[in-house]
């Protein structure tokens, strides 16, 4: 595949995408600037701590370059943390980062923080058999748009949607050999 693949590297589970995406035989790199976004057909960010994401993306003046790519209708994948940062979720009440690219309500940590973390098989919308998935501390989406499609739920709480260009998963679809649901994105780049 000769597209290239970022994958936002301010804060979380950054290298071990690069790896699922060169064990896919993409040209994945590290995005940490402006300028790092240029040639890029498709970006991922990553799981870790959304509040710390955000903050980065801020601080490093990423805000604006990262809606100009969303609005060119560049694929975006946002996983875990990066689910958190994509919503519009208006409920919250913190001055933390939304970027409203998917129209969703989320509940962060939404599984618990004492059942931190688990793992589960999906069914998932678009791929024809279960998909191993890795959740940590991981959110849930409470509530989706009418443009949004919803593609798994786990005990009827939906944890990955997508609305045109934009792809979301609470899990780490990064953290197992089973990379359905990276080459499901993958196949969003045109
Ligand atoms: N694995 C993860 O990305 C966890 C997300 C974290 N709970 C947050 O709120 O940012």
């Amino acid at each position: 595949m000769n597209k290239v693949v970022g994958v936002l590297d301010l804060q979380g589970a950054v290298a071990e995408h690069l790896i699922a995406l060169r064990n896919l035989g993409v040209n994945a790199v590290s995005v940490k600037t402006a300028e790092d976004f240029v040639g890029l057909d498709g970006l991922i960010i990553p799981g870790g701590e959304s509040t710390a994401i955000g903050r980065l993306i801020r601080e490093q003046g990423l805000e604006d370059v990262l809606r100009t790519f969303y609005q060119e209708e560049k694929a975006i994948f946002g996983t875990c943390a990066g689910l958190i940062l994509c919503s519009t979720d208006k409920s919250h009440v913190t001055e933390d980062l939304r970027l409203g690219f998917i129209e969703m309500e989320v509940e962060r940590n939404g599984f618990g923080r004492q059942i931190a973390s688990f793992e589960t098989y999906l069914d998932f919308s678009g791929i024809d058999r279960k998909v191993e998935a890795v959740f940590i501390r991981a959110p849930y989406i409470e509530s989706v748009g009418p443009k949004v499609k919803v593609l798994a739920t786990v005990d009827q709480k939906i944890v990955a949607a997508e609305q045109g260009n934009v792809l979301v998963t609470a899990h780490h679809p990064e953290l197992t050999e089973d990379y359905a649901v990276l080459t499901y994105f993958l196949e969003k780049i045109v």
